[in-house]
């Protein structure tokens, strides 16, 4: 049959009865409305006519075939009625058909528009006049789509140049929408709207064209790309990396510069954090955790110690989140990781500072004090007693003060050394800070006797370990020698710090009994102990209740006239009386009550002198005042002695600061300046105790000393030992040679005076010209004589 031509109105299809399929031409598409006319066996064509859609022939109508040509008139009819006028009569579903399909445009967000071969838009909706900007009536009027774009044009919807156009759909514009149209190009819109232009071509020609406004997809896509650009130089530039599991909890990503080409942590992917095979975790940290997974929660600073192939050890931080999609399906884990290693050596390091010593590397005093209390925690149990021993080498100082804190350090280390291999590795070995080391020992006998000789061999095979000759860097030998204070307990145990007030008592002790020996803690002592405690207590309020008092003995020449006094202090106890020196200087020294002792003693010095300017025999005393190492040391020392001198109105010639050898051993070139700075301005220096230290003479050229004292001990045996004698003999021919002058001290007879001065000794102090006294004494003893 040969094909209808274009324009027919209706086209009547009248079907063979053996036909089984429709022609192809309807297939092709035409303006033309069909009317089938066919048998009832053939009644499915009619509903593949119609499913044609669109794209083919517009099915109108069909009729059944009845016998002879019954059927005719209906086929007339139905004819009669596709021909008529558009808004004539039409059938009812019609109406209904086409009211749907407006209210379904009219609906859409995209707008459509269609046009039939000559360009003229045929159905459009709401949504696309409100994108082109178009009144209806103009588009209803049967314009083309190349004149209601030429009005758009002019009216610059296009841009200047058509810039808003993309590239795609330009051309086309600048070509006054003649064909042939791209499938798909984006414009924008006057007020900034992006529009998505689709065409597709309708097979007799025209086509059907939708617009999408676009922009929020835009938007949304942009920012999208934005967070990712984000995420990827956040990626890029932070230390830590970013890390996905999945469902099964395996890692399926890890990215990130910091991870990028660390093959360890690519070693990850397909396993799971149990597989790791983290050190750290403890069986209840590990619980934690998979609890806090399988409720689906958040995890922060999760810590694995890991070991990697070549045996280091990283740490590494995971924090992570779990991850869900829309419909709430759990699908995985994902967070960042971090490297922690640095911070957690830095741990470490801080954690080895706060708990051991820095030189010897041995437990300090807060790590024993916690050893303590956990060994006397398990006495209980075990019934064992346990051994606190507090070590001290003997003469440390001395070593440490001749031959300099290199070596001193380099012997400490040593001792650390052979304590350690000394007790069980159980054991603890400390060290409180200088020469001063305690040894925690467990596990000795239930019984307390034998419990006493296991510590005491203990005791002794320490001793013997610290008695071996040490070989110094500058390759000489030195020998020293320990002493050890040691107690026993058992359950109940005092409380840990007792414990080491009594191994440090006992110490005290053994150094007492003469060094190199043992002594066991004594509870009998213990009164001693509190003794020592309320004396420190008596002594802080003594000073300040002003209960010191100074007292002078005088310093004569060798004619026996006084030319000087030597202040030394006493307390007035307000129980025991006047109490000397002897029994509270050290205790001062120990506890830093010497400071303001030590100032007390300048100021009422100081004082004196004053108040003696100008009385006659008192006026040109000089006083010798003694200066403790811990309190010359003191870095505003020199500030301190010139505020007493300016607040007394004391001269500076007439003040002597006493200082002993120890002192002077130590930190040389601070103290040859603070004692310049002093000298300057008058005030001299005197070397106390001469002899009975390191005497060197290096230190005694390079010193700016006045004087120096020979000790009483040698004075008192100077005419019974030759030893002795020779010493004193030695100094004052050194003291000349310095032209420095000398004191002898604690001259008692006239057969030490005698010699002392055959000797050239100038200069005299002891009991034969008096004993320490109030100053009330000696300003007596200078009153000048009733005339
Ligand atoms: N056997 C005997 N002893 C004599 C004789 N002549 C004097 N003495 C004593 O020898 C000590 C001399 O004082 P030192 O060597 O500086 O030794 C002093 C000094 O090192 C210290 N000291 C005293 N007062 C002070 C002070 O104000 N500050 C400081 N830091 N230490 C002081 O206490 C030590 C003892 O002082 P003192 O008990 O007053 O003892 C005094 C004095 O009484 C004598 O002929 N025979």
């Amino acid at each position: 049959m040969a094909t209808p031509r274009q324009g027919w109105d209706v086209v009547v299809l009248c079907l063979a009865p053996d036909e089984h399929e429709l022609p192809q031409w309807l297939r092709t598409g035409a303006a033309w409305r069909l009317l089938l006319c066919l048998d009832e066996a053939q009644e499915h064509l009619a509903a593949r006519a119609l499913r044609m859609g669109p794209a083919g022939a517009c099915l109108g109508d069909y009729v059944l075939r009845r016998k002879g040509h019954d059927h005719v008139p209906e086929l007339l009819e139905r004819i009669a009625a596709l021909l008529a006028p558009a808004g004539g009569a039409v059938r009812p579903h019609e109406a209904r058909q086409l009211a749907e399909l407006r209210t379904a445009l009219g609906s859409m967000s995209q707008g459509i528009l269609q046009t039939d071969p000559e360009g003229r838009v045929t159905v459009y909706n709401q949504q696309a006049l409100e994108f082109l900007d178009l009144p209806e009536a103009l588009v209803a009027s049967g314009a083309t789509l190349a004149e209601l774009t030429e009005l758009q044009r002019r009216r610059g919807d296009f841009g200047e140049l058509c810039e808003l156009v993309d590239g795609r759909g330009r051309p086309y514009i600048l070509r006054g929408a003649r064909d042939p149209s791209p499938d798909l190009y984006r414009r924008r819109t006057r007020d900034g709207r992006t529009l998505e232009v689709r065409t597709r071509l309708l097979p007799g020609g025209g086509f059907v064209r939708t617009f999408s406004d676009v922009s929020e997809y835009l938007r949304v896509q942009a920012e999208q790309q934005r967070s990712e650009e984000r995420f990827r130089s956040l990626c890029a530039l932070s230390s830590d990396w970013y890390w996905e599991q999945d469902a099964q909890l395996r890692f399926t990503d890890i990215r990130g510069t910091a991870a990028q080409g660390d093959a360890r942590l690519q070693d990850w992917l397909g396993r799971t954090l149990a597989e790791l095979g983290a050190l750290n975790l403890t069986r209840a940290a590990w619980t934690e955790h998979v609890q806090r997974i399988a409720a689906r929660q958040p995890f922060r600073e999760l810590e694995l110690k890991l070991l990697d192939p070549q045996g280091q050890v990283r740490w590494i931080a995971l924090s992570g989140e779990p991850m869900v999609e829309d419909g709430g399906r759990f699908v995985g884990y994902r967070g960042v990781g971090r490297n922690i290693t640095d911070r957690k050596h830095a741990e470490e390091q801080i954690e080895r500072l706060a708990f051991y010593d820095a030189l010897t590397g041995l437990p300090n005093r807060r790590l024993l004090l916690d050893r303590l209390q956990r060994t006397c925690s398990g006495l209980e149990r075990s019934g064992h007693h346990a051994a606190l021993l507090f070590v001290d080498l003997d003469h440390f100082k001395e070593l440490n003060d001749t031959r300099g804190h290199e070596h001193g350090d380099a012997l400490l280390v040593e001792v650390a050394q052979r304590l350690r291999g000394a007790v069980r590795a159980g054991d603890t070995v400390a060290r409180f800070g200088g020469d001063e080391f305690v040894l925690l020992v467990g596990g000795l006998d239930h019984a307390p006797d034998q419990a006493r000789r296991d510590g005491d061999e203990v005791a002794r095979k320490v001793m013997a370990a610290l008695t071996r000759p040490y070989l110094l860097q500058d390759g000489q030998h030195y020998h020293s020698t320990s002493s050890v204070g040691m107690t026993l307990f058992a359950h109940p145990a005092p409380a840990a710090e007792e414990l080491i007030r009594q191994a440090d008592f006992a110490m005290y002790q053994a150094k007492a009994a003469g060094r190199n020996s043992v002594r066991f803690f004594d509870p009998g002592l213990l009164e001693q102990m509190r003794a020592r405690a309320q004396l420190e207590g008596e002594l802080r309020r003594g000073l300040v209740q002003q209960e010191l008092l100074l007292y002078y003995q005088p310093v004569v020449d060798g004619g026996g006239a006084i030319i000087g006094a030597e202040a030394l202090v006493r307390w007035q106890h307000p129980v025991r009386g006047v109490v000397g020196p002897g029994e509270f200087i050290e205790l001062a020294e120990r506890t830093g009550l010497i400071l303001a002792l030590g100032d007390w003693v300048l100021q009422a010095a100081c004082t004196r002198l004053a108040r003696w300017a100008g009385r006659p025999g008192l006026d040109a005393l000089v006083v010798s005042v003694n200066v403790s190492a811990r309190q010359f040391r003191q870095p505003d020392f020199a500030a301190r002695v010139r505020q007493a001198l300016r607040a007394s109105g004391a001269r500076p010639r007439q003040l002597r600061l006493e200082l002993t050898e120890s002192l002077l051993l130590n930190e040389t070139e601070e103290t040859i300046a603070k004692m310049e700075s002093l000298r300057a301005e008058g005030v001299g220096f005197s070397l106390d105790d001469f002899g009975t230290g390191y005497s060197s003479l290096s230190y005694l050229k390079r010193l700016p000393l006045d004087q120096i004292k020979i000790d009483r001990a040698f004075v008192r045996d100077v005419l019974g030992e030759p030893n002795d004698a020779a010493i004193v003999r030695t100094i004052l021919a050194l003291a000349h040679s310095l032209d420095l002058q000398v004191v002898a001290e604690g001259v008692e007879t006239t057969s030490q005076l005698e010699f002392l001065r055959q000797h050239g000794c100038r200069a005299f102090q002891g009991y034969l010209f008096g004993r320490p006294a109030p100053a009330e004494a000696l300003e007596q003893a200078l009153q000048p004589a009733p005339a």
